[in-house]
């Protein structure tokens, strides 16, 4: 986007839309590239997910925000040359003003925090499930949209938030199925990479950049990372010293390279010790090379990843002490996490834990001939004011497919409003699953 990287902010084609043509013109029924439908099947899932985000939200006390889609720019325009940056998706709205599809929702929280500064009161405990975009060429064929559930506490600077935030994602996971043989968490923090670049005196504005460099660890040859490392700053001693370091995967030999006096191995102690308190030690270990890819990150830092390594991380989190005064609020303590939708699908599909969901309706409501539809169409009324569901047969349809259609909504009763019995004030119950039908009286019917 606008920048020093250019991205295609200047080609972002004609802003108003093409004049109307006769011409009728065959468009594409598939949705834009790298986004989905959620058809009924796939939204039953979808909604399944969600619901199990805010019934654990819920149980934390957290409370439901929500954002535009569509923010400045200027909210995610970070110099730390993260891929979130690189695959902004961003435009020119026909105001000209410079505006992004939000990548993730951190940052509008954060603004919504300034934006209510001294009018609420902390911690805040928030959590909002919402897209978030990406532009990415599609060569690689990946997604370009996908909903993030994100939990955040703004305003406690003890490692207990951390905690916190890491016990109510292993209550999702336990609520779905998923246990400690199948996920774990990786945690570290980024004050073990401050330590040692103070170390090496590196500068701290190279910070961020070196974090974003390091994510990277896993996705490209060491010998690049060395060169973006040099290349930034770092001395080659440093970067085989720093590596060495990402390296380590126990607490008590992080603990024996940084000494115990620092703050990166204090944290770290007590939030295994808060584990241990909350019950799930089982489900985090130590590892020193988790950064995350995002440069707000001050402290903390987790990721939730499959034992089978088939997966990309499933969800990540950690602390942001200081974003609040990049958008020229006051800073205050915060920590957070995003759960993103797909990986944690894929992860219940190699599991053997994606729900049976099928749609279910209580009732089917058919008028067996049509000057009685007035009739069903009371009936169903009576039966929704009472909360049931119906599916009402709205036109005149022979009984094999009123019969059909009730098997295909699982429906448990078919309700048949025949000529007779309405005007004895009755209708017709079958019980589907039993087969028993008998005559019930209107105002009898529940
Ligand atoms: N940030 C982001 C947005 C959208 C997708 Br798909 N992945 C990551």
């Amino acid at each position: 986007c606008s920048g020093e990287n250019g991205g295609d902010g200047g080609r972002s084609g004609a802003l108003s839309p093409p004049p109307i043509t006769d011409v009728v013109q065959k468009i594409d029924v598939n949705p834009p590239k790298g986004t989905r439908d959620f058809a009924p099947e796939e939204m039953r899932l979808r909604s399944w997910l969600f619901q199990n985000f805010r019934e654990v939200s819920r149980i934390f006390g957290f409370e439901e925000v929500d954002f535009p889609v569509l923010e400045s720019e200027a909210l995610f325009i970070r110099k730390a040359g993260e891929e979130i940056r690189d695959q902004l998706y961003c435009f020119e709205d026909r105001g000209n003003r410079r505006v992004a599809l939000r990548p993730e929702l951190t940052p509008s929280l954060a603004r919504l925090v300034i934006q209510k500064g001294k009018s609420v009161s902390l911690p805040l405990k928030w959590f909002a499930i919402g897209q978030c975009w990406r532009y990415e060429r599609m060569t690689r064929g990946r997604r370009r949209e996908h909903y993030q559930w994100n939990m955040d506490i703004i305003g406690v600077p003890e490692v207990t938030a951390e905690a916190e935030l890491i016990s109510s994602i292993v209550t999702f996971f336990k609520r779905i199925g998923i246990t400690a043989s199948d996920v774990g968490f990786k945690v570290s923090s980024r004050k073990v990479l401050q330590e040692v670049l103070r170390c090496y005196s590196i500068p701290e504005n190279l910070f961020s950049k070196v974090c974003i460099i390091i994510d990277k660890i896993e996705k490209i040859p060491l010998d690049e990372i060395k060169k973006e490392l040099t290349s930034t700053g770092v001395s080659e001693e440093g970067v085989e010293e720093l590596l060495q370091v990402l390296s380590i995967k126990s607490l008590a030999k992080l603990e024996e390279i940084l000494g115990s006096a620092g703050e990166a191995v204090a944290d770290l102690k007590q939030l295994f010790s808060l584990a241990e308190k909350f019950g799930y030690s089982e489900w985090i270990e130590f590892d020193a090379s988790v950064v995350r890819g995002l440069a707000y990150y001050t402290g903390i830092v987790f990721e939730g990843f499959d034992r089978e390594g088939k997966l990309r991380a499933i969800c990540g989190g950690g602390r942001y002490d200081r974003l609040l005064s990049t958008f020229g609020g006051e800073d205050l303590p915060a920590c957070g996490f995003g759960f993103g939708d797909a990986v944690i699908v894929e992860l219940l599909k190699e599991k053997g834990l994606v729900p049976e969901l099928s749609l279910q309706v209580e009732n089917i409501v058919c008028a067996l001939d049509v000057d009685l539809q007035g009739a069903a169409a009371r009936v169903a009324s009576i039966l929704r004011e009472k909360g049931q569901s119906v599916d009402l047969v709205l036109e005149s349809k022979p009984l094999k497919w009123v019969f059909k259609r009730a098997a295909r909504i699982n429906a448990y009763r078919l309700i048949l409003v025949g000529s007779s019995e309405w005007q004895r004030g009755m209708v017709s119950v079958k019980i589907l699953s039993s087969g028993e039908q008998n005559e019930v009286k209107l105002d009898e019917l529940e």
